[in-house]
């Protein structure tokens, strides 16, 4: 992160001082903070569901919230927070917005960032000379952050964000395979779970296991990071025109996405707030949105926990998995032609409504080329890594066919998943033990549903594409044989 952005916020940063932190007793966490010549005790619960935050239908908080940042110095806003159809609390249009506005206006001292004052300075320091990525260390200092309850400055916010963030995160592991089988975001799914893991078990080691009274298990465990990385996965923001800094913003986070947008959150200099511009205009009472980025259903699912309406994400595709064949004379040589390029097999390539990416044929090229094609290795395995700056289209007529057959090969696989699941062959039920359960179940079914339709669409449409082609090109063969034989006769 830029140093001089770093002394820029540091500034801007609420003047207060921080609490300091006494050892916890036996049962119980324990904390005395002194903020301001004010003395705040704190009691936290033991290890169990979090604490924080509140169920994510609730506006209470959300008007706290809103109350809080207006006294912190918030602009008057046109926008307020309130329940609505899409996304259950969402930003609304108070008074009539016009395209093109500026809408917002955050300060950066209402904004948290890997740069923020810990109300806790002795964690934040210990955090900062271990030089803990901006992740983490936003993970950890919301965590001590939430700890600290009304003693904390965030208090408010904190309260307004979901206890229950539904990300992919929460979804258990026999959830992921019960409902997700089909799809590769599954796989995603876990390799997220288990870098957010092992992220909590390296601070433990390194750092949390070293401080204890600064760190308590109690406070900093499993549970609590993924909360934090839940909220982090659904609400953090990059802001291009501050280097790309990570934030949290606010009220800024209670938009919901559209994939229809094209609005993004960035910080303006000339008024020194994170701002967004509408691109249409809102009337009262209207849900205003803003555009989370171009983004897959699946993606969507896996970072924020909802899947859009069918057919409304102009930005959807479906990852689709291609293997060498292990008994492939060239398979070693193929295989270390990708690695050359960061490739190996197996490997994901999105497939979109509109099509597919020039690296997806490249793959399937080498996949199926014969050993009379070994100098042509290497530049395929270059041409299916987005690492080259130039990207062509490669043709090789002569493999064509056999490289679109592959290609529907694998779609045609990855459909039977889809249709299996979909059509009831394959199971979704689970023992279900309590109504809460019940709701917790029936919300995932309808999930796992929509994004498996979603991604079974585009796969269709893949498999149509490619069958006309092979078909186009099989009775283009047939007429050049049927004339190459007219010709024949003819000569006779
Ligand atoms: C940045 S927050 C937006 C505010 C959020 N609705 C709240 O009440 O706290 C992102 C979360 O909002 C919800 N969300 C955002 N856009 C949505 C949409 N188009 N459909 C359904 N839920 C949405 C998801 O739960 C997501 O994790």
């Amino acid at each position: 992160m830029a140093e001089a952005s770093r002394s820029f916020y540091t500034s801007l940063l609420p003047r207060h001082s921080p609490p300091t932190l006494r050892p916890r007793h036996r049962l119980g966490f324990r904390v005395r903070c002194s903020l301001s010549g004010r003395s705040t005790a704190v009691v936290a619960e033991e290890a169990g569901p979090v604490p924080w935050g509140c169920d994510v239908d609730s506006v209470g908080n959300a008007s706290a919230l809103q109350r809080w940042l207006s006294e912190s110095g918030l602009p008057p806003q046109k926008m307020g927070i309130e329940r609505v159809d899409v996304g259950e609390r969402g930003l609304v249009a108070l008074k009539n917005i016009r395209k093109g506005e500026k809408l917002l206006f955050v300060p950066p001292s209402l904004v948290i960032t890997a740069d923020s004052k810990w109300s806790c300075q002795e964690a934040g320091d210990v955090l900062r000379k271990s030089f803990v990525p901006d992740w983490p260390l936003l993970a950890t200092y919301l965590i001590s952050e939430a700890s600290l309850k009304d003693a904390s400055r965030w208090y408010n916010y904190i309260s307004a964000l979901p206890r229950q963030p539904y990300s992919l995160l929460y979804w258990t592991r026999s959830e992921l395979d019960m409902y997700l089988v089909a799809s590769q975001i599954r796989e995603r799914a876990i390799e997220r779970i288990t870098d957010v893991t092992a992220t909590y078990n390296d601070l433990r080691l390194r750092i949390f296991s070293k401080h204890p009274q600064l760190f308590p298990e109690e406070i900093f465990n499993m549970e609590t990071f993924k909360w934090s990385f839940g909220i982090l996965f659904s609400r953090l923001v990059r802001l291009p025109s501050m280097d790309g800094k990570v934030a949290l913003v606010p009220l800024a986070d209670m938009l919901n996405h559209s994939s229809e947008v094209e609005t993004f959150l960035d910080y303006d200099k000339a008024s020194q707030g994170i701002v967004f511009t509408t691109d249409r205009p809102y009337q009262p009472g209207e849900q205003v949105f803003i555009s989370y980025g171009k983004k897959s259903n699946g993606e969507l699912l896996l970072s924020y926990g909802f899947v859009p309406k069918e057919g409304s994400n102009p930005n959807d595709s479906v990852d689709l998995s291609f293997s060498l064949n292990k008994s492939d004379k060239c398979y070693k040589e193929k295989l270390e032609a990708l690695q050359k390029y960061g490739l190996s097999t197996p490997h994901r390539f999105p497939l979109r409504i509109t099509g597919w990416p020039l690296e997806l044929m490249a793959y399937a090229y080498l996949a199926v080329s014969p050993p009379s094609m070994r100098p042509q290795f290497e530049e395929m395995a270059a041409a299916a890594s987005s690492k080259t700056n130039t990207k062509k289209a490669l043709k090789y007529p002569e493999i064509e066919e056999q490289t679109l057959q592959f290609i529907l090969d694998c779609c045609e696989s990855s459909i039977s998943k889809y249709t299996k699941i979909l059509e009831g062959g394959g199971s979704l039920e689970s023992v279900i033990t309590s109504p809460k359960q019940a709701n917790r179940k029936l919300l995932l079914r309808q999930l796992a549903f929509d994004l498996c339709n979603s991604e079974r669409r585009i796969l269709f449409r893949a498999q149509y594409i490619l069958r006309r082609r092979l078909r186009d090109m099989k009775t283009g063969e047939l007429r050049a044989l049927t004339i190459m034989n007219g010709f024949r006769k003819l000569f006779k």
